[in-house]
């Protein structure tokens, strides 16, 4: 991990918790977030999901930019719809938003200090731009930038007003690994200086190395919630399904069903579907039983590896 050297101040007053009770937001008949319950504290959070989930629309609710259709949204108490005294206390980070590439991000960053009405608003652009690590490149043009410096640019945007909340969304898309581990850098840091930070993201990994907490979303409702370990263990130790065929499926559907790693078997016209625990042991017991039994293995294909259903799984079990 790498280090940030600029000491992230801690924000002026204590990061206050996020609620979320029973949020649900619709779009004509589309539910994109379903009856979502879920307290948000100092630290940071990884909001992880399969696209489509709902994550954005979430952020948005969280941010004030949404009206729930149905439940609320408070930060210490107070409503974040229509509440410009919680503004000042957030900061978004959109998924994607162009930025002028004619400014240079001292000039972006002081727009949104202005925007903020802040009292000093070119020390506090220089202490956001400081943090994010873009002193040096303050006064080129965006336009020359690298995406992981336009990325630490807007953070810095958001940053501006000095706020105990900052959301990201996907904030890690279309960087280099050079760039994702300043970026974890940066979030950690603002994290342990105290800041409620929750980022989205679809891949496992991502929110793995960054974040303690995950909050997993699928379809719109919160499918699982802890820490990264709890989270991932649940993801790996989901049954695996595999198309088999052999000589004789008959014959190996029999052998199978009395291994202890395999959970269920189906004969099909076109070969067996098994469902295994261990994705390891079943795998290596599978030649093993086929020579023991005098069949020959011609297809063994892992079936059901795709992200949506390793996250539907979640929502099942
Ligand atoms: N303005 C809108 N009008 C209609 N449907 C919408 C609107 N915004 C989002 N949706 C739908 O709501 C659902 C959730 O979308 P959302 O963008 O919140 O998910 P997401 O997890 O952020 O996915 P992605 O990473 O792909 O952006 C999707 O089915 C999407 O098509």
């Amino acid at each position: 991990m790498t280090t940030i050297s600029a000491e992230p101040a801690a924000p002026s007053t204590p990061a206050a918790a996020l609620d979320l009770a029973g949020v649900s937001r619709w779009y004509g008949n589309v539910v994109a977030v379903n009856d979502v319950t879920m307290r948000l504290g100092a630290g940071v959070t990884g909001l992880l999901g399969p696209n489509g989930a709902g994550k954005t629309t979430l952020l948005h609710m969280m941010a004030g930019f949404l009206a729930p259709s149905r439940g609320t949204v408070t930060l210490a108490g107070e409503p974040t719809w229509r509440n410009p005294a919680v503004y000042r206390r957030l900061g978004l980070v959109s998924e994607r938003e162009a930025v002028h590439g004619f400014l240079t991000a001292y000039e972006f960053v002081l727009a949104s200090a202005k925007l903020h009405r802040l009292a000093d608003p070119e020390a506090a652009a220089r202490r956001a731009i400081a943090l994010v690590e873009m002193a040096d490149a303050q006064d080129r043009r965006i336009g020359t930038y690298s995406k992981g410096m336009r990325q630490r640019t807007r953070v810095a945007a958001a940053l501006v007003h000095d706020p105990q909340v900052l959301l990201l969304d996907e904030p890690f898309n279309g960087m280099d690994p050079r760039q994702r581990l300043h970026m974890m850098g940066l979030l950690h840091s603002l994290g342990d200086a105290g800041r409620t930070i929750l980022f989205s993201s679809h891949i496992l990994e991502e929110v793995e190395q960054v974040s303690g907490t995950v909050q997993v979303m699928v379809a719109g409702r919160l499918a699982a919630s802890g820490d990264f370990r709890t989270i991932r263990r649940l993801m790996t130790n989901r049954p695996h399904v595999f198309a088999v065929h052999s000589t004789d499926d008959r014959a190996l559907a029999v052998a199978l069903m009395a291994e202890p790693s395999v959970t269920g078997v189906e004969l099909g016209r076109t070969g067996l579907t098994v469902k295994a625990g261990d994705y390891g042991a079943f795998t290596r017991r599978l030649p093993k039983i086929a020579l023991r039994e005098g069949i020959r293995v011609r297809q063994l294909l892992p079936e059901d590896e795709s992200l949506e259903s390793v996250f539907s799984y979640l929502v099942e079990a």
